[in-house]
């Protein structure tokens, strides 16, 4: 119970329209139960008592008892599901927001089918519970209880010979739900494996095709199939095995009813319509309890997935602001890294080691080193992505916590090797993180991106809406749409990750002089393995395995022989034959 009552704030404000839904069930239910008394009182009071003129009465009065039922049923039904549906709206945005204030910590480990499963299929199994499930169980328990008491009331002894079988049916009940749960969990889980092999198909068709892995792909897809199509055929086995066990139950409750009940008419004990009343409710008893199961079923499984959101919802988000946070527009760009270390897990190796250095405003500086090397690492550092595990990061001669995060990164501008653009306008990838840009600044920041003549050459100019992952551009006007992008949010701090080495020569020629005007006054880390990319920084940083080996301008860089980056650069320029040739 804890689970609902965890989430309580998401239904509880719209507690009157589950109350009124389940007044308006106790009516449907109270009719439903009127019914059989009617029939008995109609078969021995009018019909066998020969007052046939009440019988226009007793019409009139079961067609006003079923038009209320109707409307009852009408509301009970439409309020139900006005109560689960606010109630998961509210939940489903708060999840949401919640997914967009978690670390990144929390994202490496995060798999994209679970959290989308998490998000749509478990929110729908918790509404499912709040709309259908919980007012089945209420009409189930006061339809079998009130049932038993008409019948008690009418004739205890065929009552109890009546009911004698029901717990036959609740252990059957019992049986079938212990055989039933775990495996509707097992379809759900592979039915999560399956969607979640098909969003990773998709997300990597460009490696799946490349290597030529389509026949290989589908073969996986099968397995999956297959599985899902197993576990539901043996959950259809189930449910046709014992669904038929407990009809039978029900059945032999009313041949017995049919032998005692005859006998007790035939000696006079009860009247005819006593009897007819209780094949009536002896179905209201065995119906609902054929479906116990299933209501425990839907109980347990929406408990499940309240518990896998409340996990979300619970997850910490480590990096937020100070309360005494300062919120600065614009920043200046001083970057200094004092002894930082950096462990993203405390079962990983070091990440970073004692890492120090200073980047004065519009000052450039280079990031070089293998790859894993840290150079990643430093700029999500400043970023806040993470928190670095000893030291101090600061900007402009404040410790970078100081700050809210929305003025460290409204500062700072991120163009990536490989740059995601969402599925609208180019106008609106531009401007995503500056929503209030005038339509000349989303030009001027094409313009400085070298984007402006090809953006103009498309058929609807800034209006062209781009596929999902920006499909329709080549990697290089897709990596120009992102500088621009970058340069919208006029940003002091500008990071450069690998931007150009997923092009050719000539669009990184292009993209090389778009960085050359964006850079300017600001201040700027460029990482990349091509030293072409970074030798006209203001300092470079070569890194080995978390640590800084080596700094310099490259000019000062190449006079140390044996140098790791002389070493980097005999390869791509100098003596590139002869190292080869050498390391053969
Ligand atoms: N999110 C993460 N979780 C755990 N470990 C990480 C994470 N990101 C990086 N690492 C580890 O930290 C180390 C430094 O990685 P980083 O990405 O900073 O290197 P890099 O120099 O940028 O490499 P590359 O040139 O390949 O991009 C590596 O050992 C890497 O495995």
């Amino acid at each position: 119970m804890n689970t609902f009552k965890r989430l309580k704030e998401f239904y509880w404000p719209y507690k009157m329209y589950f109350i009124i839904s389940i007044l308006t069930l106790l009516a449907v239910t109270g009719i439903t139960l009127v019914y059989p008394i009617i029939l008995q009182q109609t078969i021995d009071n009018i019909v066998l008592a020969g007052n046939y003129h009440l019988v226009p009465y007793v019409a009139v009065g079961f067609i006003i008892l079923m038009a209320i039922k109707g409307v009852a049923t009408y509301y009970h039904q439409y309020l139900g599901d006005l109560f689960g549906i606010r109630s998961v709206y509210e939940l489903r945005n708060a999840l949401y927001r919640k997914l967009q204030f978690l670390p990144f910590r929390y994202y490496d480990n995060a798999r994209t089918g679970d959290l989308m499963s998490r998000l749509t299929a478990d929110v729908e199994g918790f509404r499912f519970f709040l709309s259908f499930g919980c007012a089945q169980l209420i009409n189930l328990l006061m339809l079998v209880g009130l049932s038993m008491g008409i019948m008690f009331f009418y004739s205890p002894s065929l009552a109890l010979l009546t009911l004698g079988a029901m717990p036959f049916l609740v252990l059957t009940v019992y049986r079938f739900d212990k055989k039933v749960h775990p495996a509707f969990k097992d379809i759900r889980k592979s039915f999560a494996q399956m969607t979640t092999k098909v969003q990773e198909n998709i997300s990597g068709m460009n490696t799946v095709k490349s290597l030529s892995k389509e026949n290989f792909e589908i073969g996986r897809f099968e397995d999956k199939n297959s599985d899902y199509r197993d576990k539901f055929i043996y959950t259809s086995g189930i449910w046709a095995r014992f669904f038929p066990i407990m009809e039978l139950i029900g059945h032999i409750c009313v041949v017995v009813l049919l032998g005692y009940g005859g006998y007790l008419v035939i000696t006079e004990a009860i009247q005819p319509g006593v009897l007819v009343a209780f094949f009536s409710l002896i179905w209201y008893i065995v119906g609902p309890l054929m479906n116990l199961g299933f209501i425990i079923n839907m109980f347990s499984q929406s408990k499940a997935s309240g518990e896998r959101l409340l996990q979300v919802l619970d997850e910490k988000e480590d990096i937020f602001d100070q309360p005494e946070a300062l919120h600065v527009e614009r920043l200046e760009g001083y970057v200094e890294f004092k002894d930082v270390t950096h462990q993203y897990d405390s079962e990983d190796e070091m990440a970073l080691k004692n890492i120090t250095f200073d980047a004065p405003p519009g000052k450039t500086i280079g990031l070089i080193g293998a790859t894993g090397s840290g150079k990643t690492s430093i700029t999500q550092l400043i970023s806040r992505f993470y928190e670095p595990s000893r030291g101090e990061i600061l900007i402009d001669g404040q410790p970078i916590k100081n700050y809210t995060l929305k003025s460290i990164r409204h500062n700072i501008g991120v163009v990536l090797q490989e740059s995601f653009l969402f599925s609208s306008s180019i106008k609106d990838n531009i401007s995503y993180g500056s929503p209030n840009a005038s339509m000349d600044q989303i030009i001027d920041a094409a313009k400085r991106a070298q984007a402006h003549d090809f953006i103009m050459d498309l058929p609807n100019g800034y209006d062209t809406v781009l596929g999902e992952r920006g499909m329709g551009l080549s990697g290089g006007q897709k990596q120009r749409i992102a500088i621009a992008r970058a340069i919208c949010i006029d940003p002091c701090i500008l990071i450069l990750d690998d931007a150009t080495s997923a092009v050719d020569m000539e669009t990184e020629a292009k993209i090389q002089a778009a960085f050359e005007e964006v850079m300017k006054g600001r201040t700027t880390f460029i990482i990349a393995h091509r030293i072409s990319s970074l030798m006209h920084a203001d300092e470079i940083i070569v890194l080995d395995n978390g640590e800084i080996v080596e700094r310099g301008t490259h000019h000062e860089l190449l006079q140390i022989t044996d140098g790791h980056y002389r070493k980097i650069y005999d390869i791509q320029f100098k003596d590139r034959k002869t190292f080869l040739q050498e390391a053969q």
